[in-house]
C-alpha cells in the first residue's frame, strides 16, 4: 500500500479563493497487481480550478515509479493530468511520455510551460486564430505569465512588433529581457488607453487576450481594421461574485470588421506532438526562454495558487513536491 496525499475543492470558490476552501486527504493506494495496466506515479506539479468534492485540476511532471503497462517504463517520466495528487494509480489515459531525447539541460518542469500546454495554447492562439503574419502589431496582457511570455516571444520569432502588459515593473523589465518592443505596467499607468496608443499609435493587428474585463473594453477601439482576436483566457472575471457589464464592443467589431474567438488549445491536441518539437527546438535555440516561479512543497499548493490568481508568479507557476 501507498499512502497519497492529494487536495480536494472543499467549498466552491466565492470571490477569491480562501485557504478554507481547500482540503488535504490521505488516499491509500493499491499495489498495482500483476497483468494489470497500473501506473503509479509521484512529484507533482500543478494549478488550476474545478468543482466542490473533486481533487483538484492539474497537471504535474512525474516519474513512473511502478509499471504493468509495457507503455510507461519505470524511471521514465510523463505528464500526468491527474490532479493535485502527490502519487497517483493509472490506466495510462491521462499520462504523456516526455520525450526520451528530452535534453538533459532541460527541467523536465518546462514540459509544464513553454513546453507544455501553456506554450501550446500560445502557439495556437496565434497561429490558429490570429493568423498572425510578420511585420504586424501584437499586443498580450497578463504578458509575462506562462502563456503570455511564450506569446510574446513567439511574436518576435514570427517578425512582430511585440507589445506586451503586466502588474508589475519587475515583470515590465522583464518583457524587455525578453525582446518585447514596448511594455508597460498596467497598475501603474495614469490611462490605460493612452498607454496603449503610446504603445502603438496605429493601433494593434492581434490582440491576445489574457484577462478580459475593461482591460478589453479600452482595447478595441485600438484595433485596426480587420485586427484578430484570439480569446485564450479572461482572469481579470474569475474571482467575480457580480458579473462586470461593458462598455460593448459591436461598434468596434462591426466597423472595424474584427475577428474574435475563443479557444481552448486541446482543439489541435492532433498537432502536439509536432507543436511540442518546435517549441522544444526554440527554447533549446535559445530563441524562447522560460522563467518559473517555483514553491516548494506539496502543503503549499493552495498558496501557489491563490499566488498566481494575484500576480506572484513571473514566468509558469509550479509547486515542487
Ligand atoms: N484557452 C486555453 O486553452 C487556455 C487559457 N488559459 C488562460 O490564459 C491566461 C493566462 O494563464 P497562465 O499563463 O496559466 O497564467 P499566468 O502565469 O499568466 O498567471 C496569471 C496572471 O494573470 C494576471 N492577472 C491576475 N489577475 C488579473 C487581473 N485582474 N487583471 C489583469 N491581470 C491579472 C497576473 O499577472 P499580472 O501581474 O500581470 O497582473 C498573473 O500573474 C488565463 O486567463 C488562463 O485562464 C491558460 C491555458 C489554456
Ligand atoms: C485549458 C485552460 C483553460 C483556461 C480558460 O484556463
Amino acid at each position: 500500500m501507498v499512502q497519497a496525499k492529494a487536495w480536494i475543492l472543499r467549498h466552491q470558490f466565492v470571490g477569491f479563493p480562501k485557504a478554507s476552501d481547500f482540503e488535504m486527504k490521505l488516499e491509500e493506494l493499491p499495489d498495482p497487481k500483476d497483468g494489470a495496466r497500473f501506473v503509479l506515479i509521484h512529484r507533482a506539479y500543478s494549478r488550476a480550478r474545478m468543482k466542490e468534492g473533486d481533487v483538484m485540476i492539474g497537471r504535474q511532471v512525474a516519474k513512473v515509479i511502478v509499471s504493468k503497462n509495457p507503455a510507461f517504463s519505470v524511471g521514465s517520466y510523463v505528464v500526468a493530468n491527474c490532479g493535485w495528487r502527490s502519487f497517483v494509480l493509472s490506466d495510462g489515459t491521462e499520462l504523456t511520455p516526455i520525450v526520451s531525447d528530452w535534453p538533459k539541460d532541460i527541467p523536465l518542469s518546462f514540459a509544464l510551460g513553454a513546453i507544455g500546454m501553456p506554450g501550446l495554447t500560445a502557439l495556437y492562439g496565434l497561429e490558429e486564430i490570429c493568423q498572425l503574419k510578420a511585420g504586424e502589431t501584437l499586443l498580450v496582457n497578463a504578458a509575462a505569465g506562462a502563456v503570455g511570455s511564450v506569446v510574446g516571444q513567439i511574436g518576435k520569432i514570427k517578425g512582430c512588433r511585440v507589445v506586451g502588459c503586466a502588474g508589475s515593473d519587475a515583470k515590465v523589465a522583464y518583457l524587455k529581457e525578453l525582446g518585447f518592443d514596448q511594455a508597460f505596467n498596467y497598475k501603474t499607468v495614469g490611462s490605460l488607453e493612452e498607454a496603449l496608443r503610446e504603445a502603438s499609435a496605429e493601433g494593434y493587428d492581434c490582440y491576445f487576450e489574457n484577462v478580459g474585463g475593461e482591460f478589453s473594453s479600452a482595447v478595441m477601439p485600438q484595433m485596426k481594421p480587420f485586427g484578430r482576436i484570439a480569446v485564450c483566457g479572461s482572469i481579470s472575471l474569475y474571482n467575480d461574485t457580480v458579473p462586470q457589464t461593458g462598455p460593448y464592443i459591436h461598434a468596434h467589431m462591426i466597423f472595424k470588421q474584427l475577428k474574435m474567438e475563443g479557444f481552448l488549445c486541446h482543439r489541435w491536441s492532433y498537432k502536439n506532438e509536432e507543436s511540442l518539437r518546435r517549441l522544444l527546438a526554440w527554447v533549446t535555440e535559445g530563441k524562447l526562454r522560460c522563467q518559473e516561479h517555483i514553491t516548494q512543497g506539496f502543503e503549499n499548493m493552495p498558496a501557489a495558487f491563490m499566488g498566481m490568481l494575484q500576480g506572484d508568479n513571473i514566468g509558469k507557476a509550479v509547486v515542487q513536491v
